[in-house]
């Protein structure tokens, strides 16, 4: 089956959005905690809801990712910190064409039901794939849907964001190593590289949330303050994916790092699937990998098998 057959062919399209300060903070402390497979940390619930209104504990030991069934099984990635090693500038994110190759051959082998859910907007991850593998961008507001080319709310979201791009490009360059990422229909500012630059950065992206008014949030992230449009998240772009062929009646396995992959993980959970946290001991997930280089060297092992 051709990659993502049933969906529309993987386009282009860009960009999105930011980060309180102090959870921004404490975010970027526990992305430095390494861990290894286990029990997600004690502050977060002990379990989620099922749709069926059921608890099934977070971590799941009856989950063994070496053995996954291919036929059976569906796979969203994020992208940074997931696929990607994380650089102070996100233009510079990369992944080597081994692990580009692993996944076009894991979409051969599952039928093409492999995803990418991706903060970023959907060029972004194409330019890097090569429009492969089908893509949700911008925190699930980007969807590989025909009709979404069509969206005047599109026009109107780029428009609003404009105006806010001059004040921001000035305010980094006062804080050298900080960046302002240009998303199309929302922005990002980055301070990965100069942590002292985070008050104002936030404090921007707070100023300029509050000039677009109603329809726009600031997403939390990793060392970024981000402002994208309200409504979709990664959650509903799995479960966008989940209701179409190839990945309908397959269980999902979601692999992500940040706050924005809450959702999704949640979803994947929700539907029956298996949820992968990056990184992150307090992350819910029913797995924990220690970072890309753990999941590119899963994905190597489970083709060979
Ligand atoms: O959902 P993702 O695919 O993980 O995208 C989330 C954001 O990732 C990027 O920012 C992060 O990665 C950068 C490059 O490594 C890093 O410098 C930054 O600190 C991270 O927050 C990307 O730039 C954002 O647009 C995405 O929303």
């Amino acid at each position: 089956m051709p990659l993502g057959a049933s969906l529309p062919a993987c386009r282009t399209i860009a960009r999105r959005g930011r980060a309180p300060g102090a959870a921004a903070r404490n975010h970027g402390a526990a992305e430095r905690i390494s861990c290894v497979t286990g029990r997600p940390g004690g502050r977060r619930p002990a379990g989620r809801k099922t749709r069926k209104g059921t608890e099934r504990p977070l971590k799941d030991t009856s989950v063994d990712l070496a053995t996954l069934d291919l036929d059976r099984h569906a796979f969203f990635f994020d992208f940074d910190g997931t696929l990607a090693e994380f650089t102070n500038r996100p233009q510079d994110a990369s992944i080597s064409d081994r692990l580009r190759d692993d996944l076009l051959r894991l979409s051969e082998r599952t039928g093409g039901a492999v995803a990418i859910i991706s903060g970023r907007g959907r060029s972004e991850i194409n330019e890097r794939l090569g429009e492969v593998i089908p893509v949700a961008g911008l925190h699930g507001v980007e969807f590989p849907d025909p009709a979404e080319s069509d969206d005047p709310d599109r026009a109107r979201r780029v428009a609003a964001v404009r105006p806010l791009l001059e004040p921001l490009r000035t305010l980094t360059e006062a804080h050298p190593g900080s960046v302002l990422e240009d998303k199309g229909e929302g922005l990002a500012l980055h301070w990965r590289a100069v942590p002292m630059a985070e008050a104002a950065m936030t404090e921007a992206a707070t100023r300029a949330l509050a000039d677009l008014g109603d329809g726009w949030i600031i997403q939390p992230g990793k060392f970024v303050a981000e402002i994208r449009p309200r409504g979709a998240d990664k959650g509903t772009a799995l479960r966008r994916f989940l209701a179409v062929p190839p990945f309908a009646g397959r269980r999902p396995v979601a692999f992500g790092d940040d706050l924005n992959d809450l959702p999704m993980l949640r979803a994947a959970r929700e539907a029956g699937g298996i949820a992968v946290a990056m990184g992150e001991r307090d992350m819910p997930a029913d797995v924990h990998l220690p970072g890309p280089a753990a999941l590119a060297l899963w994905l190597e092992r489970r083709l060979a098998a």
